[in-house]
């Protein structure tokens, strides 16, 4: 049977909810994609937190120094995927060799120099943790701007794990995204030349108008993290300015949480949610701090109910809770 995270709904349960499940195999199947070569298909309708895969990589290397926007340097790493690569078995060295990878120009010109094994790194490989991985099974995966699974490396696995962060229905086929998605259509197009496609996902099949009303909500989610993340301390300020500003950025986080929804950007609902829970404590708005704190725990418990972010925010609903009874406490008291 499927192994569903059920999510809980109103008041959270205490219980220790540890999921570990090896996911089941027969979720999926690998076949072609009009226009994107091989895609991977759902057999069944996957409901929000499914596991679909988890993989250990069949290769693990340590990047060079990260160049945001940019991506890595591949002569960095080249050794290191050689030398990876010639200590597989023969059958995972054919595995390795059938993944699909995309040539430039110029790799095209000078195929004799060029070591096949870096396009294929390039055009596959996942970010794990601190290192770069290539997962055989995962890779079959194509890009979408609004994908419908999330993964997350598991140190404790030693897997990439691979869920559904909406509801699948049967036979749709499984998204991820490959690049950081808080960007304009245009931007997102540049980056993705690194895999040799021109992406005509939902997101940037969008009419004139509605791409840049898109376009615009990505380049706001992005500021509106900018500009709140340095602010997210549980202290109460006192002065009237301190609260008027705290008052704003509660605003604020609503107006991010709106936007992240209507974007449908699964992968930033943790983040957004716990940026309100937190901007909504500090103007003691305890039943909104509750509210999303726990949504915000929910959607951290569906990735990995073991890390810290899930921790922090199992503890603040629990907190944020106790200050929305105590209020209420106060009020009743003075009613009576
Ligand atoms: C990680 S592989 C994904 C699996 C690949 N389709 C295959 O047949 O093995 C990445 C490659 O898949 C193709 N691809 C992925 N997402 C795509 C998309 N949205 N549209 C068109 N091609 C896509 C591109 O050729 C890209 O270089």
């Amino acid at each position: 049977s499927a192994c569903n995270v059920p999510i809980p709904h109103g008041i959270p349960s205490w219980q220790s909810q540890n999921f570990s499940c090896a996911g089941p195999a027969d979720i999926y199947v690998v076949r072609q994609s009009p226009g994107k070569g091989l895609g991977v298909f759902t057999t069944r309708t996957l409901e929000v937190g499914t596991f679909v895969m988890q993989e250990p990589p069949i290769i693990l290397i340590h990047p060079p120094e990260f160049r945001d926007g940019v991506g890595y340097p591949l002569s960095g790493i080249g050794q290191q995927v050689r030398n990876a690569f010639n200590a597989l078995s023969e059958a995972e060295q054919a595995e390795v060799l059938g993944l699909t990878a995309y040539y430039t120009a110029s790799e095209k010109k000078a195929l004799d120099d060029v070591d096949e094994l870096l396009p294929i790194f390039r055009s596959n490989a996942y970010n794990s943790g601190n290192q770069i991985g290539l997962y055989p099974k995962i890779a079959r995966i194509n890009h979408d701007c609004r994908p419908n699974t999330s993964y997350f490396w598991s140190a404790r696995l030693g897997k990439l794990v691979v869920y559904a962060s909406r509801r699948i229905s049967e036979g749709e086929e499984l998204s991820t995204s490959y690049i950081p998605l808080l960007h304009t259509h245009e931007d997102r197009r540049k980056r993705l030349r690194q895999y040799g496609f021109e992406c005509s996902c939902n997101a940037c099949a969008l009419g004139e108008e509605e791409r840049k009303m898109s376009d615009q909500r990505r380049t706001d989610i992005r500021q509106a993290f900018f500009d709140l993340n340095p602010h997210l301390t549980l202290s109460v300020p006192q002065s009237k300015a301190g609260k008027q500003r705290a008052q704003d950025r509660a605003i604020a986080s609503t107006h991010l949480v709106q936007i992240v929804q209507e974007e449908e950007l699964m992968d930033h609902y943790a983040q957004a949610f716990r940026v309100a829970a937190i901007c909504h404590a500090r103007v003691e708005d305890w039943q909104s701090a509750t509210q999303y704190a726990h949504e915000s725990y929910q959607r951290y418990l569906m990735a990995d109910a073991q890390s810290e972010e899930t921790m922090e925010m199992q503890v603040l609903t629990g907190q944020f809770i106790e200050n929305w009874n105590e209020d209420l406490r106060a009020k009743s008291m003075r009613k009576s």
